[in-house]
């Protein structure tokens, strides 16, 4: 018992020391802001989280909306993979933990958010879109104790088409970029609408550079799956009790979402110095 109490301590200690720093980097930040990003009616840039179960496309339409707001998209999942894949200490750990569909814990995930964002701050960077933060409530509370979130986004689809979503999700090993080659079209069930997306096929000079992720298998999409709705699905109930949450449920593929999406957000991507709602 003993030995677990000053486990909890020292974790706690730990967690605080990194709650400290994402609560000095943010605010240093923005006061330092270089590019032209979207003002939010608090006079700084805005700073919202993107939720959504595994496959849904937090990355996907994240990283369209960073660009046009003018803040960094900063996916902890991504954090966790280069972590992975250098030779970093931690690196055989997070391995592990991982390709069992697992969550790392708080502490690692605070540590490499903060990193992330010390080096942010370095650069100038201001206001930011998070994806796959917070996914526990403990993350969820820590947030909130050092920053004001602005608006959760939470982005949903049928578990059927999740799957079939992450199977079908492969990756340029060069440039980075996200693909998928499921070709999915599924009936919808209990009055819902039938869903079906195209295939988002890779250029020419990517397809023979294409991988898929370690954990993008089905046994291991299944146990992500059942780990969001154990773990993540109550940080979606603590942010609509904080009146931050907007759920929005995705229509189709990226060309019928997208403009909806905007449309929701009162956002335009053709004019981008309109006001989000928030
Ligand atoms: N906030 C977080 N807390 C704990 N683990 C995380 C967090 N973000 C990412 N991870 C780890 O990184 C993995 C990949 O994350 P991500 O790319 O966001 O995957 P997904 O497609 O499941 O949403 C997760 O399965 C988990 O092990």
């Amino acid at each position: 018992m003993a030995a677990l109490t000053r486990l909890f301590r020292s974790t706690t200690t730990t967690q605080n020391a990194a709650a400290s720093f994402i609560h000095r980097s943010l605010t240093t930040a923005a006061a330092t802001q270089s590019v032209t990003p979207r003002i939010d009616p608090k006079g700084r840039n805005v700073q919202w989280v993107f939720l959504g179960c595994p496959g849904v496309g937090k990355g996907t339409y994240a990283s369209r909306l960073s660009a046009l707001l003018g803040v960094p998209h900063i996916a902890t999942g991504d954090l966790v993979r280069e972590e992975l894949s250098s030779s970093g200490p931690l690196s055989k750990q997070l391995e592990e933990i991982v390709n069992q569909g697992k969550l790392v814990s708080d502490e690692i995930i605070i540590n490499l958010l903060s990193k992330r964002l010390e080096a942010g701050e370095a650069k100038g960077e201001s206001g930011f879109i998070l994806d796959g933060f917070p996914r526990t409530v403990r993350q969820a509370e820590i947030l909130n104790e050092v920053t004001d979130i602005d608006l959760v986004v939470n982005l949903k689809l049928p578990e059927n088409v999740l799957m079939e979503k992450c199977l079908g999700r492969r990756i340029c090993s060069q440039c980075g970029k996200n693909f998928n080659v499921a070709s999915i079209n599924v009936k919808g069930e209990n009055g819902n609408p039938d869903i079906s997306m195209a295939p988002l096929l890779p250029p020419s000079n990517c397809v023979s550079k294409l991988i898929t992720r370690s954990d993008d298998t089905e046994a291991i999409v299944s146990e992500r799956l059942r780990i969001y709705n154990e773990k993540s699905q109550p940080v979606e109930d603590f942010y609509r009790g904080l009146g931050k949450l907007m759920v929005f449920d995705l229509p189709g593929g990226i060309p019928e979402s997208l403009p909806k999406l905007l449309e929701a957000l009162n956002l335009d991507e053709n004019e981008d110095k309109r006001s989000a709602t928030a």
